[in-house]
């Protein structure tokens, strides 16, 4: 691909800054800061606090992804997967509740969702072939951003319903 190939398909078009406060929480084995979800992002740039929490699934385990003072923490979304017919892929995560005090973190969504728009998406051209065919169909932004608002964080894939 060319090294413009996303940008000039408008992935960086879009930026959506979403700041979370998860107050202290008194039953933290029994609530989730944010439930298990991929992000419907083309890519996600987070900044984390000295609390933590947050995990990424991993082989069907929940893995610490454990603050580093000035790291950001850098997550594949799904429109990314989608776009290279699952070449990188989206990953799950959740935020666990904590007693110990607030947790704060920005998160930095490269999202075309943001710029509603007619482009039509799909899996990019030069990623498939023959051997490697389409594995999602063809899908406009606002198609794309209503599904993923009208599911919720269910727990399951917004991917499936593009899946061929
Ligand atoms: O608060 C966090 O660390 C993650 C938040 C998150 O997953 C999101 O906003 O999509
Ligand atoms: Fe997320």
């Amino acid at each position: 691909l060319n090294s413009d190939k996303l940008k000039s398909l408008g992935c960086m078009k879009g930026l959506l800054l979403l700041c979370h406060y998860y107050p202290p929480c008194p039953q933290p084995d029994i609530t989730l800061g944010t439930s298990k979800h991929s992000d419907n992002t083309f890519i996600t740039m987070l900044l984390q606090d000295q609390i933590g929490g947050l995990q990424v699934l991993h082989q069907d385990c929940w893995v610490d992804v454990s603050p580093i003072p000035g790291a950001l923490v850098i997550n594949i979304g799904d429109f990314l997967q989608l776009m290279t017919n699952d070449k990188f892929k989206s990953v799950e995560h959740r935020v666990l509740a904590n007693k110990a005090g607030p947790r704060i973190s920005v998160a930095c969504f490269f999202s075309s969702s943001v710029i509603p728009n007619s482009t039509v998406y799909g899996p990019i051209k030069e990623l498939v072939s023959e051997e490697n065919p389409p594995k999602y169909r063809e899908f406009t932004v606002p198609e794309y951003s209503k599904g993923y608002i009208e599911k919720g964080l269910d727990g399951t894939s917004h991917l499936l319903n593009y899946k061929i």
